[in-house]
């Protein structure tokens, strides 16, 4: 049970892509549901301790790992029963099931338990459950104090996180061989409850991997102000949006931040005021222009938007200016782009699509040459090579007016330290929800801001 931090983050197909490899290299699909199904009883019996356990088994291998599960965890002490939705229908399936000596009870009539274990479903689902059998998984996990779902909560589709069904929500998901995208997209994710990986022996390996930590030491022995990063704001209708990242850059760590354009009464004394024209946005020192929060969408904007451009330095471009942009005038860009928009800027500057959100903001950074930060509950960011960073459900207390303007400057802050975009991006993004998550509840933009300082460090 390790957590998903880091790791990659597999397809229903790549996944069962890495099973053939391994089934071609000498490990049978009953070796490794053994494996999986070990893994299972193992964190079960971690998790629930002395209480009695109720195994949900499907017709399929995600079937196969809980009757494997359960004779395990039999044979180890705890009490043990298995009810299942229809027979095993797999060879591996068919074979684990034999393992398994006690009854098995049909879904719809067994007793609920203090713990229950959901293995009727997991990569191979292929349609909305059943309603009886959507009916007794809700029963039993409204009765559960524990309810753990294996790979995946069953209902859930792996690759897009849509719910094909009513679906209850878990504690626990153990995560066999790899993360899935259904276990950060929403609205899945929040099914998930806490989700862990149990590597069964597969190697496995993807364009996509699970926000981490991110490796930020502290300034060298030799730094100075512009060795750390030099962030140029710049400022438009609203100076408090402007003010409000170029704080955020600040606290979370650049060495030197500039507001191009008129600040307002209270900023703070470290914050650098400049006119916005070219030759400041020509200072080679910039290591990263951030433009759009409080913009504006006016003609002064426009031409704002279009001196930004123009420089050749790393631009962050955030709120009104995703909605002047357009994909096609990022393309001939002589530096590093990164667009963040929320769910409702995607859709001016991409127009909408029916695809998931990994997908889309995949297609996006490929036809903006840019590194997309899409915003939200399940904020994904995408490069244009194709690799991508999803990021678990940070505090939904985010949603507060300006947190955005937060987060833009601290990934222009992190893009000035020199990192690559993608890094830059998901560096600001782990920082951000670093930061509310210190804050608990009730917070605003300006103590999220603040905090960076301690999530920095
Ligand atoms: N990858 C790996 O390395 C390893 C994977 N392992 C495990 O295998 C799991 C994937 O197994 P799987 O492919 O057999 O699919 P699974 O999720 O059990 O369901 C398929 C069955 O359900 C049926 N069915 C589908 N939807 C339905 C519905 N709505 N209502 C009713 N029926 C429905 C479907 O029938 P059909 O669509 O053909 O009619 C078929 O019979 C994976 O999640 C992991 O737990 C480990 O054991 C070892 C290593
Ligand atoms: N419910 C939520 N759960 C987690 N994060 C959220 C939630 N709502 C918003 N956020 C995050 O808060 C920030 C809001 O940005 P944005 O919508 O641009 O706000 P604003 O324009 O007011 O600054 C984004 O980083 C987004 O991912
Ligand atoms: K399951």
């Amino acid at each position: 049970m390790i957590p998903i931090a880091g790791t990659a983050v597999l397809t229903a197909a790549q996944m069962r892509a890495a099973e053939e490899k391994a089934i071609a290299a000498g490990t049978g699909v009953d070796t490794l549901m053994q494996r999986a199904g070990a893994g299972v009883a193992d964190a079960v019996r971690r998790l629930a301790g002395v209480n009695e356990v109720l195994v949900l088994c499907g017709p399929g291998n995600n079937g196969g790992d809980g009757y494997v599960a359960a004779a395990r965890l039999h044979a180890a002490g705890p009490s043990v029963r298995v009810a299942a939705s229809a027979e095993p229908r797999t060879p591996a399936a068919i074979a684990a099931r034999a393992l398994w000596t006690g009854a098995v009870e049909p879904l719809a009539t067994a007793a609920p338990a203090p713990v229950v274990v959901d293995a009727l479903f997991g990569t191979g689902l292929s349609r909305a459950l059943d309603t009886d059998v959507s009916t007794a998984l809700n029963r039993f996990v409204s009765h559960a104090n524990l309810a753990i779902a294996v790979d995946l909560p069953s209902g859930i589709a792996t690759d897009d996180g849509a719910l094909l069904g009513d679906l209850p929500a878990f504690h626990v998901t153990l995560a066999l061989g790899a993360a899935k995208p259904a276990h950060l997209l929403q609205p899945s994710a929040v099914h998930c409850g806490a989700v862990r990986l149990l590597p069964i022996g597969v190697t496995t390996d993807s364009d996509v991997r699970v926000l981490s930590r991110p490796d930020l030491p502290a300034p060298a022995i030799d730094a100075h102000k512009f060795t750390r990063g030099m962030v140029a704001v710049i400022r438009g209708r609203m100076a408090g949006a402007a003010q409000l990242a170029a704080q955020a850059a600040m606290h979370a760590g650049a060495g030197y931040v500039e507001i191009l354009g008129a600040t307002i009464p209270g900023a703070p004394h470290a914050l650098v005021r400049r006119r916005c024209d070219d030759s400041a946005l020509a200072d080679p020192r910039i290591g990263a222009v951030l433009i759009g929060p409080g913009l504006g969408r006016d003609d002064a904007a426009r031409a704002l938007l279009d001196q930004a451009l123009a420089t050749d330095r790393p631009l962050v471009i955030d709120g009104d200016a995703l909605h002047l942009v357009t994909p096609e005038r990022l393309h001939g860009r002589p530096a590093e782009t990164i667009l963040t928009p929320h769910a409702g800027e995607f859709a001016a500057l991409f127009a909408a699509s029916d695809t998931d959100k990994l997908t889309a903001a995949r297609a996006a950074a490929t036809r903006a040459n840019a590194t997309i930060v899409f915003k939200g509950p399940d904020t994904v960011i995408a490069a244009a090579d194709g690799r991508a960073v999803l990021s678990p459900a940070a505090s939904s207390w985010l949603s507060t007016a300006g947190s955005g303007d937060v987060l833009a400057g601290a990934i222009a802050a992190m893009l000035a330290g020199g990192g690559t975009p993608l890094d830059a991006a998901a560096a600001g993004v782990w920082l951000h929800g670093e930061a509310a998550r210190r804050l608990g509840p009730a917070f605003i933009a300006d103590d999220l801001a603040e905090a960076l300082t301690g999530a920095r460090a």
